[in-house]
């Protein structure tokens, strides 16, 4: 499907055609063109793709701190879809052109005193998020060079393979219980696949945000490097990856990530449901509005 059309069919429905993702055939060998590098851009993302080497980099540009807006996911998922579907992309490189901020996780202003059409197209809009890319055909790597709390550890959690800046100040974790509210299963899956469950369970509990050097102990990242080696080692690690033949690496991925993908595929709209019923409780709007109000007089 074109962007556009795709565009068109997000804002009717909040959601990408899920056909578009699902037993997809095993990706192809990129076709043998001259080096070329290709770059597209939307008002959220940018995208570099090197042909020759069949990576492409997406740069998170919404400053002043990346936060996972209904337009931000949008254009996160469509610019996702246009690599998925482009033979020269095997591998994606997630990384911020935010200074110190690689995401700062949902956008809770879309959570707060809206309708609850507006919760079910935002909610929606994330679940289209993370299936996309856990569920991608393409080697992910997350090149975290920034904070990247709830919503931006989970885009993190969802890559193949996660390398953060060594910077003791960025922090990373699903802190949802600080801002009382309740990281959904889908979430909670995504962290016990990378750190184990009982790692997962005291740092969910507690809305533990970590230091890059926490991270790395518990699991959370897999590598730390200098913050100016950040690209190349991302670059080393991609090439690494992309050595093996896609099939096998592929089919092995799934392996890995379909139970929990069809867990959110066959509860859906019970989620979103669930979504709305618990956002739009007096007590948690309360509790999100407090949070926001810390955030500005932290500023002053
Ligand atoms: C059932 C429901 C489950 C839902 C699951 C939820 C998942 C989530 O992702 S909830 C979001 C959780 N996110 C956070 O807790 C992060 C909050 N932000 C921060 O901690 C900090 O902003 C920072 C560390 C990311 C950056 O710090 P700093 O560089 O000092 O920038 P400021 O704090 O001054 O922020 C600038 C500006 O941005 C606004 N803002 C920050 N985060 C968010 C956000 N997630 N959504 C919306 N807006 C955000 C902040 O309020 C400032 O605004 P202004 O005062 O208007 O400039």
């Amino acid at each position: 499907m074109a962007a556009p059309a795709l565009a068109r069919c997000m804002a009717r429905t909040g959601v990408l055609p899920l056909g578009q993702a699902w037993g997809r055939a095993p990706r192809l060998p990129p076709s043998p063109l001259p080096a070329q590098r290709r770059a597209f851009s939307n008002n959220k993302v940018l995208v570099e793709l090197d042909e020759s080497a069949g990576v492409a980099t997406m740069k998170f540009k919404s400053p002043p701190v990346n936060s996972l807006s209904l337009d931000f996911l949008t254009e996160f998922c469509i610019s996702l879809e246009k690599l998925e579907n482009d033979r020269a992309c095997r591998g994606v490189i997630l990384t911020s052109a935010v200074p110190k901020i690689f995401s700062s996780g949902l956008d809770i202003t879309e959570m707060c005193g809206k309708s609850t059409e507006h919760y079910a197209e935002f909610w929606r809009a994330v679940q289209e998020m993370w299936l996309r890319l856990y569920s991608s055909n393409m080697v992910t790597v997350a090149a975290v060079n920034g904070s990247s709390p709830a919503g931006g550890c989970l885009i993190a959690l969802t890559c193949d393979y996660r390398i953060m800046a060594e910077n003791p100040k960025f922090s990373i974790g699903l802190n949802e219980a600080q801002l009382g509210i309740v990281a959904p299963f889908w979430f909670k899956d995504t962290f016990v696949n990378v750190v184990g469950h009982r790692v997962a369970e005291s740092s969910l509990q507690l809305g533990s945000l970590h230091s890059a050097p926490e991270a790395h102990r518990i699991g959370l990242v897999d590598e730390l490097v200098p913050e100016e080696k950040l690209k190349d080692r991302a670059t080393a690690v991609m090439q690494q990856w992309l050595a093996l033949p896609d099939h096998a690496r592929q089919l092995t991925k799934t392996m890995m990530r379909k139970a929990v993908l069809d867990r959110l595929v066959a509860h859906r709209e019970e989620d979103v449901q669930n979504f709305i019923s618990f956002i739009s409780k007096e007590s948690i709007q309360k509790s999100l509005r407090m949070y926001m109000e810390m955030l500005k007089k932290k500023k002053s």
